[in-house]
């Protein structure tokens, strides 16, 4: 299949050559926007954006074509991964590219801020000379404050530290081992809001980091301290942050990324103040990471389109896997067992257990998402795929458990479904032998073995002889042939369990025969795809 990527937002063009090189056709167009990118994204199978497009549910509803969305960087706030995950459609981002042009932008906003550098400059620029108004402060020996320990902040301390300043920093996702490695001390939020001469947030913008600096908690900063933003806009509330300067609490700001971009007009107000300094948005905007996240979103998206590999996906993790040639028959035996359980199960069923046993335990994440393609696939209008399954899964208030143990058993890999709607259950087990020959073999604790394909009669019994007879007379009458065939019981004279496996899909019809026969007690039937 060939595909075709759209790149939008001025990605380096290095991004171009890549995609050529791996056969795919690029169009590029910096001006898109509203009803005619709706119209052109239909043909794409991949887009490519920097932070200036929103990829929004209506740009994903109208790309009818779309397999992933590229992001030439590291924040996806713009991209509305919930949708595309919906929609199946991958979403990857290329999350150190930009690192160090952003560290450093952010050092040079520590420096400007500690300087009055752009002030000064204007001053100087607009014929004025003013030596006294412009007195700074050294950063050495100062503390600097770093709100998000990841990449960007940890390329910050080092250079920071390089100019003498001591460094905290409030992360608490981050271990303490990297902490020391970079010499940093952990502290609380607000201990570090305390004694931070200097402070830098480097997170994303999420529920607990919008608004971190706020008028309401101006009376916990270190007064007269500097604030840099080089990560999102609305971290530091925008609205406050005049009264926060006007009233004593810090002596300046330095921003690169905004809540609106461009700003609106009331934010480029705001924006005026002499103590608040500006760039827009220009963390990465270097000829180095350009060039680094433009060759990796093409790397990355090439290889995702031709599925060799899935790098960088952001909302397909586990699917990594699934070019790694172990996990392939396991993905397919999850993938069946999962239709053919849900056949089964009992209605309304949504309790369910997955226990993997042997080594296909280590690919459990994504055997999971496989059982619920296989699953949900059966339920859900939508296509399901990998990346969506689990989306759908929480959308039906559906309960997983999960449960693995490396150690064989009876067979190298088994991997059992249990479906339970509180009331009764379903139970189903099965492995694979070799690359291909998948079979079922336990039914509700009855042992079984028949391939999990095609078109399969199970029906519980009185165990006594001519059961077998009865049931294939009545198949034989009306021209249906078996198979194979199965049998389980739990103990000689009581409950038996018979799987036949038919030439042909059955009629309602054609099943009550055998159900009305004398002893037969209960029939299921699926009904499932044959390689
Ligand atoms: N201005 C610009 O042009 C650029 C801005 N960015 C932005 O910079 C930010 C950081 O990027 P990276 O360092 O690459 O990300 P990262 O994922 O490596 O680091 C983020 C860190 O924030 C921490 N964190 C998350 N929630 C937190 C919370 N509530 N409190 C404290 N720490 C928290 C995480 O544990 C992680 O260590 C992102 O928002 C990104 O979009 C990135 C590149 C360029
Ligand atoms: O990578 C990021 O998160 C950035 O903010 C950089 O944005 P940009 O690619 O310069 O529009």
């Amino acid at each position: 299949m060939s595909f075709n990527v759209l790149l939008l937002d001025n990605v380096n063009e290095n991004c171009e050559e890549v995609f050529e090189e791996c056969g795919i056709t690029v169009h590029r167009n910096h001006n898109l926007s509203g009803q005619e990118l709706y119209d052109e994204i239909k043909s794409y199978h991949g887009l490519v954006v920097r932070s200036a497009t929103t990829v929004d549910a209506d740009l994903l509803q109208a790309a009818d074509n779309l397999k992933v969305v590229g992001r030439a960087g590291v924040g996806v706030d713009n991209i509305d991964i919930e949708e595309a995950t919906a929609r199946g459609i991958l979403v990857m981002n290329t999350p150190d590219g930009n690192t160090i042009s952003t560290a450093e932008h952010t050092c040079g906003m520590i420096l400007a801020l500690a300087r009055n550098i752009p002030q000064s400059v204007n001053k100087v620029k607009n014929r004025g000379w003013d030596r006294k108004k412009y007195m700074g402060t050294e950063v050495q020996t100062k503390t600097l404050g770093i709100v998000g320990l990841g990449k960007i902040g940890s390329e910050v301390t080092k250079r920071m530290q390089q100019f003498g300043m001591e460094v905290k920093a409030y992360d608490p996702y981050a271990s303490v081992e990297k902490a020391e490695r970079l010499g940093v001390e952990l502290t609380e939020l607000d201990e570090l809001l305390s004694t931070a001469d200097f402070l830098t947030v480097h997170t994303p913008l999420t529920e607990k980091t919008k608004g971190l600096i706020s008028m309401d908690n101006a009376d916990k900063l270190k007064k007269g301290m500097f604030l840099v933003n080089c990560a999102r806009g609305g971290i530091f509330k925008e609205d406050d942050l005049i009264p926060l300067i006007e009233e004593g609490y810090i002596a300046g700001v330095a921003v690169d990324s905004y809540s609106s971009e461009p700003p609106t007009d009331e934010l480029y107000d705001l924006l005026d103040h002499p103590q608040i300094i500006t760039t827009p948005h220009l963390g990465a905007s270097t000829e180095e990471a350009q060039e680094k996240v433009a060759v990796q979103i093409a790397r990355q998206m090439s290889d995702a389109l031709e599925q060799k590999s899935f790098k960088g996906s952001l909302n397909g993790k586990s699917i990594s896997l699934t070019t790694n040639k172990e996990v392939q028959p396991y993905l397919k035996l999850a993938e069946k067992l999962g239709s053919m359980a849900i056949q089964l199960a009992p209605e309304h069923a949504n309790e369910f257990s997955f226990r993997y046993t042997g080594t296909c335990a280590k690919f459990a994440d994504v055997l999971t998402d496989s059982i619920l393609k296989g699953i949900l696939s059966q339920h859900v209008s939508e296509a399901v795929n990998l990346i969506n399954a689990r989306h759908f899964a929480d959308e039906r208030g559906i309960n997983i458990r999960e449960t693995t143990a490396s150690k064989a058993q009876t067979f190298n890999d088994l991997i059992t479904i249990t479906l339970d709607d509180g009331a009764e259950y379903q139970e189903v087990s099965a492995t694979v032998f070799g690359d291909n020959d998948y079979r079922i073999v336990e039914i509700d604790g009855f042992g079984i073995e028949l391939q999990l394909e095609g078109d399969i009669i199970m029906y519980q019994n009185v165990d006594k002889p001519g059961m077998l007879a009865g049931v294939s007379g009545a198949l034989a009458n009306q021209d249906i042939n078996i198979a194979s065939l199965s049998l389980g019981r739990t103990k000689k004279g009581e409950n038996a369990i018979t799987a036949v496996s038919v030439d042909k899909e059955l009629t309602d019809q054609e099943l009550k025969t055998i159900l009305d026969l004398d002893g037969v007690r209960a029939l299921q039937y699926v009904s499932l795809p044959v390689d």
